[in-house]
């Protein structure tokens, strides 16, 4: 296939990753693991991927969801925004990455609401 479209920044989305963390200032949280749902958005230039279509030309997006469940899972945090920006650091760790934005819901934290998340982003 001739390949007419040349230069390709890529958005790459890791959609509802649910870990269970300690998150939270109450007693309650710190003391019982609770659900957290992370999404992650991101762009890289996925040219060399798209044309060599091998696993070592692209921006390998299971890489970063295992550090972030290595990061993340069964470990203890205190502020969401403090959780959103380590795992936004791990994300940005990796060079290609152009641009990314993190938002990391604490679901059926608060009473009456459905949840409540802190979202991020960072560009190079
Ligand atoms: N930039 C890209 N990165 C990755 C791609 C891709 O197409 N572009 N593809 C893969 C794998 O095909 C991925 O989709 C599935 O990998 P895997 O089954 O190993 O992922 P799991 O998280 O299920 O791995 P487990 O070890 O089974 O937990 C990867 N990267």
């Amino acid at each position: 296939m001739s390949d007419v479209i040349g230069h390709q920044n890529a958005r790459v989305r890791i959609k509802d990753l649910l870990l269970r963390a300690y998150i939270g200032i109450k007693e309650e949280e710190i003391n019982n693991q609770q659900d957290v749902l992370i999404n992650v958005e991101l762009t890289y230039d996925a040219s060399g991927a798209i044309h060599r279509n091998e696993i070592e030309a692209a921006l390998n997006y299971r890489t970063i969801t295992k550090q972030i469940i290595q990061h993340v899972d069964g470990n203890r945090f205190a502020l969401l925004e403090r959780l959103t920006h380590e795992v936004l650091s791990i994300v940005m760790e990796h060079e290609a990455v152009q641009w990314a934005q993190v938002e990391i819901d604490k679901p059926h934290a608060l009473r009456y609401a459905e949840s409540v998340s802190v979202c991020l982003e960072a560009h190079r």
